[in-house]
């Protein structure tokens, strides 16, 4: 015997009937019992009659009529013409009895709880009506019990009480003498001992199909449905989730509990409590193996992870009762949730610190206002004197939990849970588990909810990827390169660092496109962002903080100042950024401190290691080494990228001018090369060494000598490079004197005992600089460990693609 319910989408319209009837038609059990809801919706519907009734609003005539067509045909679409007309007569019948009470309520101006249960009645008993005549044109062995006849109820009508024992009784009894194949009854309904209709609330049908399973003792009840069974996370919150194959009713009382719709806890506890397996499946897709759920510890393959499930749950207050009063003193929580019992308002999660101090519940926020009222009355003594504090409510919050049997024992799956919630910003109100380790809750604020449950998602069930979510900003030499590169790398990161690159936004100083689902095209993203809509950088910062997703990193590759001046905002939101841009760490000392901290706050990575030396890596050699306990005494180096070009190439059969136009033309310059020439981008990244050595040092406080005539500072770009034509004899003498001491012109940068400097030095042969080749860069750090031989960092120091690979070094690492 199995039994098989069928919930309101599955018997929507005559289409989804006719599946239900195949169902039904292909079960290999000797015996079923199929009860079915209400057409979809219908349950909803009645009650709008009623209460339109009720508030004597005549259009109720008009809401019947379209019940009635809607009943009708699904009649004609169902059955043969010449097996309509029986079943048109029952279904015209069953309307004119429900436009009598109607018409009553209409009438009376009363809507009564008993009326109201006779009138959803109507949904379920239309529905199953219909499929027994299906099944009878069909020729399928049926019989239609009316199920008012064996369930037996008190008579709290809309959620009556079932007496089990006799309802058992009759149910085995009744159906004992049935030998068709196919027992059809309409669930939700029942009866009281007046003989008066009733019903059994919320999920009613599957408490109808679950109390005859248990009285039957069938051995399997199947709960036909529009999804093919639980899911490891809300589906329409998180993309990877999966279905679950097996999971103990423990843990999907849990599940449910906590918002997976598919089942509703207090129905199955019948068929559980007979340890009758419960097969959840899709009428829409009927071969998908569905969900079991018994109580077998699962051996499926794909259930071997330690947590089965995540589920949330939104519209949630908490309320908390906290003061000194409390401590030591009994019966301040018996008065609280006898307060909240008595008000009939529901507790869904409790915390208590162990100082005593205070007590959290989590409430339907629907709830909240009545339940603080309630306390305020209850502890109104224990308030005015000021043993507990006023009572404080908060909204706007959301639950996520944990499931799972084989969490109990498990350690470090709370650990996991806090940390990835941590790790990405979100902040965490309340705590709870219960003593059995099967769920683990924590409420937090609702706009978070959609990024907790795919963190977690990701960290518990996705071992294939983890996706890392790109905002870039710039998409100029360095940009469109880092572009380039990600595009060429994106399957070796899937594949081999299991990365799951996404472009999530993408702009430059005109535009800017965002994309929630697979991220901008990389392959077409020149397209997408001509397409987007203006660049407003209060709109880019915006729209970042509200997509909020998970693993966002902003990644600035611009020159600009105002870009650079966002970061605050995203490692506030923990939203890491990683910035070849140098002018956010070379502005303020305070400013640069205060991202760090920021950054070390909020979890947020913040790496800038294209700061200095484009990919070579300066910064985390030196990071390391300080880690490390060591000092640095002084630091030499050649910084330019440019300007090492410029005096490499410039030997006077070109003009200075020309060459400085090569360095800008091979991409080495700044977007101003003004910057380079005048030393500032050296100054910037001296600056950013000594500080990142634990020095507070400005960019005032570097001595900076000049070899450019002030006039190349006066006007554009364009009247810059005029003025380096006309000092050309000033650039050749500065060469020859150089030359003729068989020396080379070097921009050398220099930090020691506190103090920085930049400025050209004519370098001998005996100088580490001397042999330093087209645009290369070298760096010696002469440290407590390396006094006399310095460690050396040489190569390549500017240049788009080196500078775009190091960015992309930078990106990995907030991964890792
Ligand atoms: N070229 C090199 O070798 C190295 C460059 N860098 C840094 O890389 C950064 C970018 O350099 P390039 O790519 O050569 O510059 P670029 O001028 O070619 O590109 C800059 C991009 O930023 C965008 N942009 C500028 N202002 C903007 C704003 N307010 N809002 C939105 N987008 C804006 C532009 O539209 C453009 O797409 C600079 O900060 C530079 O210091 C760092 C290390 C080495
Ligand atoms: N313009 C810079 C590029 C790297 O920071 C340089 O020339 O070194």
């Amino acid at each position: 015997m199995y039994v098989l319910k069928f919930g309101g989408s599955s018997v929507a319209n005559a289409e989804n009937i006719r599946k239900v009837a195949a169902i039904v038609q292909s079960s290999d059990a000797k015996q079923v019992v199929v009860v079915v809801s209400a057409l979809g919706g219908m349950t909803n519907e009645l009650l709008t009659l009623g209460t339109k009734a009720a508030e004597g609003d005549e259009n109720y005539k008009g809401h019947l009529d379209d019940l009635r067509e809607r009943h009708l045909n699904v009649v004609k679409s169902l059955l043969p013409i010449t097996g309509q007309s029986s079943s048109l007569s029952l279904v015209m019948q069953l309307f004119n009895e429900l436009e009598d009470i109607a018409e009553s309520i209409f009438r009376l101006r009363e809507f009564s709880p008993a009326t109201k249960d006779r009138i959803l009645a109507f949904g379920e008993t239309l529905s199953s009506k219909i499929i027994a005549a299906y099944f009878a044109s069909l020729n399928l062995s049926h019989r239609w019990l009316d199920a008012k006849n064996v369930i037996l109820t008190n008579s709290k009508f809309s959620n009556a009480k079932v007496h089990l024992e006799p309802t058992m009784e009759i149910i085995s009894k009744t159906i004992q003498n049935f030998n068709e194949k196919i027992i059809l009854v309409p669930g939700f309904i029942a009866s009281n001992k007046k003989g008066q209709t009733t019903t059994l609330g919320r999920g009613g049908s599957d408490y109808t199909a679950a109390l005859f399973a248990a009285a039957l003792n069938a051995t399997r009840l199947e709960i036909w449905t529009d999804v093919s069974g639980m899911m490891t996370a809300d589906p329409r919150w998180v993309s990877g989730a999966r279905i679950i194959q097996h999971i103990t009713f423990k843990e999907a009382m849990e599940l449910s509990h906590f918002g997976a719709k598919v089942i509703y806890p207090p129905t199955i506890i019948p068929a559980m409590n007979a340890g009758i397996p419960i097969l959840i499946k899709n009428t829409f897709d009927p071969e998908a193996p569905g969900t079991l759920i018994d109580n077998e510890p699962t051996t499926h393959e794909l259930e071997q992870e330690i947590v089965t499930g995540i589920s949330s749950m939104t519209e949630i207050a908490l309320l908390s009762i906290e003061g000194s009063g409390m401590v030591g003193v009994p019966g301040t929580s018996k008065t609280l949730f006898e307060t909240l019992a008595a008000a009939q308002i529901n507790v869904i999660l409790i915390t208590q610190s162990s100082s005593e101090h205070s007590i959290c519940v989590a409430v339907d926020a629907a709830d909240i206002e009545l339940a603080k009222e309630a306390l305020d009355s209850s502890f109104n003594n224990e308030i005015t004197t000021g043993k507990i504090e006023p009572i404080k409510i908060e909204r706007g919050l959301s639950i996520v939990a944990l499931v799972g049997d084989k969490m109990k024992s498990h350690p470090g799956i709370s650990g996991k849970m806090f940390s990835v919630l941590g790790r990405n910003g979100i902040n965490v109100r309340a705590i709870a588990q219960g003593s059995s380790e099967k769920n683990i809750s924590a409420v937090i604020a609702f706009e978070d909810v959609k990024k907790a449950i795919n963190v977690l998602h990701e960290a518990f069930f996705e071992k294939v990827y983890k996706q890392l979510n790109l905002f870039i900003v710039g998409v100029g030499n360095v940009g469109s390169r880092l572009l380039a590169q990600l595009k060429q790398q994106k399957s070796y990161l899937q594949h081999n660092l299991n990365i799951q690159l996404r472009i999530a936004g993408l702009a430059n100083s005109r535009k800017m496109v965002f994309s929630d689902n697979g991220g901008v095209s990389l392959d077409h993203w020149e397209q997408a962002l001509q397409e987007g809509q203006q660049f407003e950088l209060s709109a880019f910062i915006n729209t970042v903080i509200e997509k909020n997703v998970r693993n966002a990193v902003v990644v600035d590759v611009t020159a600009n100042a105002a870009i650079a001046g966002t970061y605050k905002k995203f490692l506030e939101k923990s939203v890491a950024v990683v910035a070849c841009n140098k002018i956010a760490c070379s502005s303020s000392y305070e400013d640069y401190q205060q991202l760090k901290s920021l950054s070390k706050a909020f979890n947020a990575p913040f790496f800038f290691e294209t700061n200095v030396g484009a990919g070579l890596p300066v910064i985390g050699t030196l990071n390391d080494l300080l880690r490390s306990g060591d000092e640095v005494v002084k630091i030499q180096a050649v910084l330019s990228g440019t300007l090492n070009f410029v005096f490499n190439n410039y030997d006077t059969t070109k003009t200075f001018e020309q060459v400085v136009a090569m360095a800008q033309q091979e991409g080495y310059t700044e977007p101003d090369p003004r910057l380079d020439l005048g030393g500032t981008d050296v100054m910037r990244k001296i600056l950013i060494l000594a500080r990142e050595s634990g020095h507070a040092l400005n960019m005032e406080d570097i001595q900076n000598t000049p070899f450019l005539p002030a006039s190349c500072f006066e006007g554009s770009v364009e009247d810059f490079y005029g003025q380096l034509k006309v000092h050309e004899d000033h650039f050749k003498k500065l060469y020859e004197a150089a030359a003729n001491e068989g020396c080379k012109l070097k921009y050398v940068a220099s930090f020691e005992q506190g103090k920085a400097s930049v400025g050209l030095q004519a370098v001998s042969a005996q100088s580490d600089f001397f042999h330093l080749y087209g645009k290369d860069n070298i760096v010696l750090f002469y440290t407590k460990r390396y006094p006399d031989q310095p460690l050396v960092i040489k190569g390549a120091g500017a240049g788009a693609d080196v500078t775009a690979s190091g960015v992309f070094a930078d990106l990995i690492k907030t991964v890792y």
